[in-house]
């Protein structure tokens, strides 16, 4: 069986020495056809994962972080090849909640297992997500983060704190299939799985196949609750907070003005017009974990 590793060299802070001859030395030859492929620019990943598609790989492994995961997932998605992934990334969402093993090693034995299982995506104005989207609070983190120079989970949480004094909540129109929502909100995120990455839960029961997106809206909150509510996403208790609701929809259209940006797996994307249209595509992904 033919698969291809794709490796994002910039994703994370950590260098990874030998990290092809590893991927050699680990993965199972006698079942696999391994060929290494080093991305060379942003959006490389899906043009040479839509290829492996074509050509009937069983796998494209993702060798980044989510960013990676994302751009190898959505060519791969309604097709018959696989993802696997062997998180190298600075938060490493998908992976996390997939149980995949951080250690690059164990990542490597857990594909060889094969253990093969299909996921549901959303989609964000027509974009794929696997891990989560967002329109408030942490679509601006997600800019901010891309511009900075550097990656990692420092460079997150500085961001978050250099932005989260300035930021104001903003007020959004959100139609489910539940009925109409007005609401001001600090943070609306929609989640496939259940963290953004680095064990941070913004829906602690979120299922990757459900068929089902957790619509999850925290509500302006004062300066007084920010460390016990930080903890709560920490602790995986968010959901029991007094400002945090959380529903299960299949699909969201959300209209706010005086926004530019989303995110989708932590990627900002422009926001052109007000309006996000999400709706969930179940079972559409094949992954190996
Ligand atoms: N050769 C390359 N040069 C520059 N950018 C690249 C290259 N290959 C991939 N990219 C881009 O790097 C971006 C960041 O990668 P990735 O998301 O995998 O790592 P990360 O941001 O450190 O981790 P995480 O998403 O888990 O926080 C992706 O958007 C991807 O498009």
């Amino acid at each position: 069986m033919k698969i291809l590793f794709l490796i994002n060299p910039t994703s994370g802070t950590k260098t990874v020495n030998h990290l092809k001859e590893k991927i050699e030395e680990v993965v199972n030859t006698d079942f696999f056809t391994p060929e290494i492929v080093y991305t060379e620019y942003r959006g490389h990943a899906e043009v040479l994962a839509q290829n492996a598609a074509n050509e009937n790989y069983h796998a494209v492994i993702a060798v980044g972080g989510d960013g990676t995961v994302n751009e190898v997932a959505r060519s791969l998605v309604h097709t018959d090849t696989a993802l696997g992934i062997i998180p190298k990334g600075s938060g490493n969402g998908l992976a996390r909640s997939l149980n995949i093993p951080l250690d690059i090693e164990k990542a490597i034995q857990r594909l060889n297992e094969n253990k093969i299982d299909l996921i549901d995506a959303g989609l964000a104005n027509e974009k794929h997500f696997f891990c989560t989207a967002g329109i408030g609070f942490d679509a601006e983190i997600g800019k901010a983060f891309e511009m900075a120079d550097s990656r990692g989970l420092k460079t997150y949480v500085s961001e978050s704190i250099k932005h989260f004094f300035s930021y104001e909540p903003k007020h959004y129109t959100i139609l489910t299939e539940n009925g109409k929502i007005e609401t001001k909100a600090f943070l609306l995120t929609i989640a496939n799985a259940g963290q953004y990455g680095n064990d941070f839960y913004v829906s602690p029961h979120a299922k990757l196949s459900d068929g089902l997106l957790d619509l999850c809206i925290l509500k302006p909150f004062a300066l007084f609750e920010t460390l016990p509510i930080g903890i709560q996403f920490l602790t995986k208790t968010i959901d029991k907070n007094k400002h945090m609701s959380i529903t299960k929809v299949h699909s969201i259209d959300i209209e706010c003005d005086n926004i530019d940006c989303y995110h989708i797996d932590g990627e900002f994307q422009e926001l052109s017009g007000n309006q996000l249209r999400v709706s969930t595509l179940p079972k559409c992904l094949k992954v190996i974990h």
